[in-house]
């Protein structure tokens, strides 16, 4: 598990070393010049020039300092200033090395400056960290225009997820500009919230030295694809400090606050051995599992209009392990889907988990559809035109168990009907606030789909950012759906084994935690169908059915045993 902090939280937690006199901005300087001589290293043998742009702050402060230090070695180090103040300590540690400083405080930002800036080997963005508040102003803006580099990196690969990329910084072609370096955040992104207020005026990163843990915009989108690969320094930051988080279930004692706030988390590969529920939906099932206890799944998805999304999703949940899958939906789709799987029963009985909604439409046999599932005591998951079917009044059926997976669109729909008007740009905007939002007024967990998604519930937020961009193709959401029925039904048989069968337990598990993990095993199957999860063969495009495909070659990998 990973954990994503805001401004405040990481301030609180500087706070008191500070005090003590930890001499936190020489830690992270020191951190900062290592890994800018390592990547300076891949790119030239020796010598090789750096520019150090220097905003007004202390991300300017650990900039100066990593400075002074590069200057020691057999390196050409320029300093841009470009604030309207500096960190006078950092300064003075420049000034008496060797470095080059040039001043743009009140200069024009010639046309040889940015050619200067970049021509370097290596470019260190030390002009704003957590301290900036919206987009970069004054001269920092205005060189950040001109200097435009402002493409995310390794043609938009996310970089950030928690699982290792294939593709890494030394491999990037550099010929045409420098490795840009981010101190503690680029600069240009809102580190609370992810949010990018204006593209033209941000630095996008190689690689990001972030400083005592992560920063929420490192994780959330837009900004977590500006940061390229990140490295965490440990500067001696207490964040985690245990407390038990009383009425939370599973799983919550060992959930950690910072003030009064859970910070967001991100479900690492490792998380899949560790917890024990997460562990369940990928290990061997126990020598004595039999089909109830392994779970089973209904799908209730696919029209005669639309019959491939009940095919994918059905295939998803088939794929990820289950004891049964039944089939539920349309007759004609039923059809097709024990076709191509015979295993699939068509006929209703017993069932731990639902999915509806993937290929249906809006209107009223939708509605009648999940109003049936949101009144059964499983746990459920409500897809595409289910979602979208929801009135005001139905909402207030909603509980934890019930899994949302609305796009931007449809959030933005769900928003509007709850009294909380929003466009889908608002979505896409301010994903991370209207997905809590979208929890807070209805207690279902949301799972807002995106290029990093966000999963509110009532146990905390999750960020998964697994995938890849390939995933972005038809068919991808309704094999999500099976993908997290497939998760709930698990789970709620395993629970069921250890409650005796109490139904009322469903409501104590975690469900955010339960959807990320599906999120998860999604976004790394789309990346093993497309050969960017294991070795080094390069991407290549895939289906949906595919990634349904990948979902057990996905499962040996987290449960270690590939
Ligand atoms: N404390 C420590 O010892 C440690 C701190 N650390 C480091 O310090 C960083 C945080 O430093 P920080 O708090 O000084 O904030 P920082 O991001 O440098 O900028 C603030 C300045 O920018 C200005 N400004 C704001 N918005 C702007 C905009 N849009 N466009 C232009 N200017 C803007 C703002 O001006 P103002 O609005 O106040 O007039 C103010 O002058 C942190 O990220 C980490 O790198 C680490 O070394 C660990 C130890
Ligand atoms: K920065």
């Amino acid at each position: 598990m990973r954990f994503a902090y805001t401004p405040q939280q990481i301030r609180d937690a500087e706070r008191p070393l500070l005090e003590a006199g930890e001499p936190l901005m020489a830690r992270a300087a020191f951190a900062l010049y290592q890994h800018v001589v390592r990547a300076l290293r891949s790119r030239v043998e020796r010598g090789g020039r750096v520019v150090v742009l220097v905003g007004p702050g202390n991300n300017g402060g650990d900039a100066l300092f990593a400075a002074a230090l590069l200057a020691k070695r057999p390196i050409e180090v320029t300093v841009v200033l470009l604030g309207e103040r500096v960190h006078e300590v950092g300064l003075s540690a420049v000034r008496s090395s060797q470095a080059r400083i040039v001043s743009c405080s009140s200069t024009e930002i010639t046309d040889d400056l940015v050619a200067f800036i970049r021509s370097a080997d290596t470019l260190v963005d030390g002009l704003l960290g957590i301290g900036a508040v919206g987009a970069p102003r004054g001269n920092a803006g205005k060189l950040l225009r001109r200097l435009a580099l402002n493409t995310p990196r390794a043609s938009g690969a996310h970089q950030t997820g928690s699982v290792a990329r294939t593709i890494n910084i030394d491999r990037i072609d550099e010929s045409d500009r420098p490795t840009v370096i981010a101190v503690d955040v680029p600069s240009g992104v809102n580190c609370a919230t992810g949010q990018v207020q204006d593209r033209n005026s941000i630095l996008a990163a190689d690689l990001t030295v972030t400083f005592g843990a992560l920063k929420v915009g490192l994780v959330a989108a837009p900004g977590c694809f500006y940061a390229g690969t990140i490295e965490t320094v440990d500067i001696g930051l207490e964040l985690l400090g245990p407390t038990s988080i009383s009425g939370m279930g599973d799983g919550a004692g060992t959930d950690r606050l910072v003030g009064n706030e859970i910070p967001i988390r991100e479900l690492e590969a490792s998380d899949f051995r560790s917890d024990p529920l997460l562990r369940e939906l990928v290990e061997r099932p126990a020598p004595d599992a039999h089909k109830y206890t392994r779970g089973v799944a209904a799908v209730l998805s696919g029209t005669a209009r639309f019959p491939g999304a009940g095919v994918l999703a059905t295939s998803a949940a088939l794929h990820s392990g289950l004891g049964m899958i039944r089939y539920l939906g349309a007759a004609a789709v039923a059809e097709r889907v024990t076709a191509a799987m015979p295993e699939i029963v068509t006929v209703p009985g017993r069932v731990q988990a639902w999915t509806v909604g993937s290929g249906y439409e809006p209107g009223d046999a939708t509605r009648r559809a999940v109003l049936e599932v949101l009144g059964q005591p499983e746990a459920a998951v409500i897809d595409a035109g289910a979602i979208a079917s929801l009135t005001y009044e139905d909402t207030t059926s909603l509980h934890a168990r019930h899994i949302l997976t609305p796009h931007a669109g449809e959030l933005a729909v769900l928003l509007t009907r709850l009294g909380t008007p929003a466009s889908r740009t608002d979505v896409e905007d301010n994903l991370l606030s209207v997905t809590r939002t979208a929890h807070e007024l209805t207690g279902a967990t949301i799972v807002a789909k995106g290029p990093a998604t966000v999963i509110a519930g009532r146990n905390g937020t999750y960020i998964q950012n697994d995938g890849t961009p390939r995933l972005a193709t038809a068919g991808s959401g309704d094999v999500l759906a099976g993908i997290l029925v497939a998760a709930a039904a698990r789970v709620v048989a395993e629970v069921e084994q250890t409650s005796g069968g109490d139904v009322s337990a469903n409501d104590h598990i975690d469900w955010a935690k339960i959807a990320a993990a599906g999120v998860m095993l999604h976004g790394l199957a789309g990346r093993l169908a497309a050969g960017e999860l294991l070795g080094d063969s390069g991407s290549r495009p895939f289906s949906a059915s595919q990634v349904a495909l990948a979902v057990p070659g996905v499962h040996a990998y987290l449960a270690g045993d590939r």
